[in-house]
């Protein structure tokens, strides 16, 4: 006989799935072990391996960094496990019939960092410095700076592409500091970037905790508020754009004032960039909005900001790409 339980629909173990990198195992398993703690309920990690992680194809080939987040929501839809644990901002911002993002946690630094050989940082960089980068964001916003730079297109996860300066084969590369807080690597960094002149991917540094319509109780207790209202205003620009996760566009929302873990009475605050391919022109919107004010105030913020930047011209500045 099974023991009585308070929510018989809710499975006794949580199958978490994740990508099989030492990044996503790394900020699964420190998922996992908050979910334990915080509910009590026992939980196992489940990998699952996509395209994106088999091959060595071009992200752009493979249909962009949605490849990786594919892979998992199959796994869940398919009953393979009952949650997965996304980087939010791999994550399409197109919302997947069935599955809902059922909690946010408290967000890490959403900064990007230089590494780079020997204490360089993007001022003291040689003339024609050697630096690597996928992000189409992250090259115009290093060109922006400093035109000179070569910027190399590299793929890979975070060791191997801090292997590439330790190599000698690059001078530097960028990366997401919460990506490298998270792998134990903040030692490789050596200049971090302030969000307001270098605002970085919507929802960078932030995980995205989905599960199946209807068993959102497994992981709400994860949820954050003040992430959750950030996260989804910077998501917000990227959808209203229409603009997919690879479009040279960054954006950082914060809230001041309000409780702690309570948002009432605070402001909401967000600004995008968005940059032409070669760092030579951009355009930015800043807007506030007090949470009170608004119904849906992320969504309100959002909308605001995506009015202006597509009145600027921000279409025909950047390739936005898809919505994926
Ligand atoms: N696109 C790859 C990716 N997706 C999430 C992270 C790091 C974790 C995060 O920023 O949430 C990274 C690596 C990076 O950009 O350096």
């Amino acid at each position: 006989m099974t023991p009585p339980s308070a929510s018989p629909a809710l499975p006794a173990t949580i199958r978490v799935g994740t990508r099989a990198s030492a990044l996503a195992m790394a900020q699964t398993r420190a998922t996992v072990e908050v979910l334990q703690t915080m509910t009590g309920a026992a939980a196992e990690l489940v990998p699952i391996v996509s395209e994106g992680d088999r091959t060595t194809a071009s992200l752009a080939s493979l249909g962009g960094t949605g490849v990786f987040a594919a892979a998992l929501r199959t796994a869940l839809l398919e009953g393979r496990c009952d949650a997965v644990v996304h980087s939010l901002k791999d994550l399409p911002t197109t919302p997947l019939d069935g599955l809902v993002i059922a909690a946010t946690p408290r967000r890490e630094d959403a900064r990007d960092a230089l590494c780079a050989r020997d204490g360089l940082t993007l001022d003291t960089l040689p003339a024609g410095a050697r630096v690597g980068t996928g992000s189409p964001r992250r090259r115009a916003q290093l060109l922006a700076r400093r035109p000179d730079l070569q910027v190399l297109d590299i793929r890979g996860n975070v060791d191997s592409r801090l292997g590439r300066v330790q190599s000698g084969d690059l001078d530097a590369v960028v990366l997401s500091l919460a990506g490298l807080n998270r792998l134990g690597r903040a030692d490789a960094v050596t200049e971090a970037f302030p969000l307001e002149a270098w605002p970085t991917a919507p929802g960078q540094g932030s995980l995205a905790l989905e599960v199946r319509a209807g068993d959102e109780a497994l992981v709400s207790a994860l949820d954050d508020v003040v992430t959750r209202l950030t996260v989804d205003t910077e998501r917000g620009v990227l959808a209203r754009l229409e603009a997919g996760c690879a479009a040279p566009v960054g954006v950082v929302a914060r809230v001041s004032g309000g409780g702690e873990g309570d948002a009432r009475g605070a402001e909401l605050h967000a600004e995008a960039h968005v940059y032409a391919l070669d760092g030579t022109r951009s355009l930015r919107s800043a807007h506030s909005i007090l949470i009170d004010d608004a119904e849906r105030p992320a969504a309100e913020l959002s909308r605001r900001i995506v009015d202006e930047l597509l009145g600027a011209g921000a279409a025909t500045l950047a390739p936005l790409g898809s919505r994926r």
